[in-house]
């Protein structure tokens, strides 16, 4: 699914407008139905609805939204705020479209703001929309204040009030704290950042019938993964298959007193359909590996606690997953740079990996066209590329690390960010805050080297692998929670997982 900018999204509109020959007050019509719709199924009418809409085409969202939870028995009280004399003609439409008993209250000073402090009521917001183009200030910004310290529950109109669709909010700008928010047709790229959890809530999209030939064509660095989307690159398994057609992988992983990274990695790999799987490891690790483990081969380092080589026959592997639970000692980095400097096998690069070549220049050097894929979270990720100022500029990073290195960066969070050697980012659309647990990582690790194993493309192995690592723990979610969730359950639902997107398929 692909994520516009508020300037495409304007150019979608006018396109439909166009293109079904209806008028912009017929879209806004959908649009205000769709919100409607969504807003039904959460609330009861019963408590008042507060309505405040700004001059632009979201205020217009917003009357019209009055008029059809009115007309559907909700309680309702919209509020024009500010100056509306120069307020945009399907604003204007909408409000004389107003039943006659339904009275607006115009909020043209401070003092008319109403308190909605204790009153338990609901609050949409139809301020700003995507036309937002200078931060919220003066009246505008004592309404969106007032109502974040009023303890009400906000419903956002298409995106919060206040907050940039696809560059950085100044700082000096009022943004609004919504519950929820109600996005049309698709989501915004700000959704997609932690930075902005504190506005955004819980965000929803509903459709409301743009040209699908204009969005298909439309140029975008930006997309979100859906489920349709991966279940176009899942490969069936036939009938006459056997474990040789599905890879054999080779995981460097694991040091002493950190062997529960590379089981995980190795569990996790396995149970993501892996042909064969050996694991090297330190000889402090070798029963562990072969008890918790039996399904993988198990090689030894010659050294007893770290990794310090690479095994003698390395060609006859597929793909490599290494950096879980391998420390930065300094043979372990003579191993990886080694490793990048002979190997020309596609490579997972997670943890401790990343940590050893973010501190050398020299293994940096070493990155340039080869078939990589780091898994960093963001702090490692920051130790690639410097620190960066907002989620933003990390963005912008995250492509020019991956264009300057031809390579994959799986930026872990809570919607995971895949940049390509495009420039192109797809952010993922499953997991959950059970996630936030020592292990997943070298879960992923596992999981993405399996499927490069696999024959998926390395753009591929990320965007499914990190699907179903998230769709695992949703699927783990219901009988464990967050709280308790581990990375081994996040494992154990991997089979759910890929059962669930096979058997989904057409
Ligand atoms: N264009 C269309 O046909 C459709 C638009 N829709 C709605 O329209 C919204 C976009 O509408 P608009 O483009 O009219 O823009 P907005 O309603 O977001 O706001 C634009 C208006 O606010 C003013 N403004 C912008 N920033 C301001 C600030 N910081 N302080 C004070 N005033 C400010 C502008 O001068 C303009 O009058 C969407 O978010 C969506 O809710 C939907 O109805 C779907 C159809
Ligand atoms: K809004």
């Amino acid at each position: 699914m692909k994520i516009l900018t508020a300037a495409q999204t304007r150019e979608a509109d006018a396109y439909t407008i166009q293109e079904e020959g209806i008028s912009s007050a017929e879209l806004m019509e959908r649009a205000a139905k769709a919100f409607t719709g969504w807003f039904e199924n959460k609330f009861q009418p019963g408590g008042e609805v507060h309505i405040f809409c700004g001059p632009g085409n979201n205020g217009g969202d917003g009357l019209a939204v009055a008029r059809l939870l009115h007309e559907r028995n909700y309680n309702v009280q919209p509020y024009l705020v500010g100056d509306i004399s120069k307020a945009s003609d399907d604003f204007e439409t909408n409000l004389e479209r107003l039943p006659q008993d339904l009275q607006t209250i115009h909020v043209e000073q401070e003092a008319a703001i109403p308190n909605l402090i204790g009153k338990g009521s609901c609050v949409i917001d139809a301020l700003f929309g995507t036309g937002l183009n200078r931060p919220v200030t003066g009246l505008y910004a004592k309404v969106l204040e007032a109502l974040n310290s009023s303890g009400v529950t906000v419903t956002s109109i298409d995106i919060p009030s206040g907050l940039y669709t696809d560059s950085q909010t100044p700082e000096d700008g009022a943004i609004v704290r919504a519950q929820y928010t109600v996005s049309f047709e698709l989501p915004k790229l700000a959704f997609l950042l932690p930075q902005h959890e504190p506005f955004v809530g819980e965000w929803h999209v509903v459709s409301i019938g743009l040209s699908q030939q204009f969005i298909s064509e439309v140029n975008t660095n930006y997309f979100c993964t859906k489920q349709e989307d991966v279940q176009r690159l899942l490969k069936l398994r036939k009938k006459f298959s056997h474990k040789g057609l599905y890879g054999h992988a080779l995981l460097l992983c694991g040091g002493y007193g950190k062997m529960g990274a590379a089981v995980l990695a190795a569990r996790a790999c396995l149970r993501s359909g892996v042909g064969l799987l050996t694991v090297q490891v330190p000889q402090a690790g070798y029963p562990i590996l072969q008890t918790a483990v039996p399904e993988a081969m198990t090689l030894t380092d010659r050294n007893r606690k770290h990794l310090s080589e690479l095994p003698q026959d390395i060609q006859k592997y597929d793909v490599i997953g290494t950096g879980p639970g391998i420390g930065t000692e300094r043979v372990t980095k003579t191993a990886i740079g080694q490793l990048l400097a002979t190997s020309s096998h596609p490579t997972v690069i997670d943890a401790d990996a990343i940590n050893l070549i973010a501190a050398s220049d020299k293994l940096k050097a070493q990155l340039y066209k080869k078939k990589l894929i780091f898994t960093p979270h963001p702090k490692e990720f920051e130790r690639l590329v410097g620190k960066v100022k907002n989620d933003y500029d990390r963005l912008q990073h995250l492509r020019e690390f991956c264009m300057e290195y031809g390579c994959y960066v799986v930026l872990k969070g809570s919607h995971t960010a895949v940049g390509t050697p495009e420039g192109k980012v797809y952010f993922n659309t499953t997991g959950n805050s059970g996630m936030a647990t020592g292990g997943t990582g070298d879960v992923l690790t596992g999981i993405i080297t399996a499927l490069v194993g696999q024959q998926y493309t390395l753009e591929e192995a990320c965007l499914l692998g990190v699907y179903v690592h998230g769709l695992a723990a949703d699927l783990a979610f219901p009988s464990l929670g967050d709280i308790a969730m581990t990375a081994s359950d996040v494992i154990d639902h991997l089979p759910k997982a890929f059962l669930h997107l096979t058997q989904l398929m057409p």
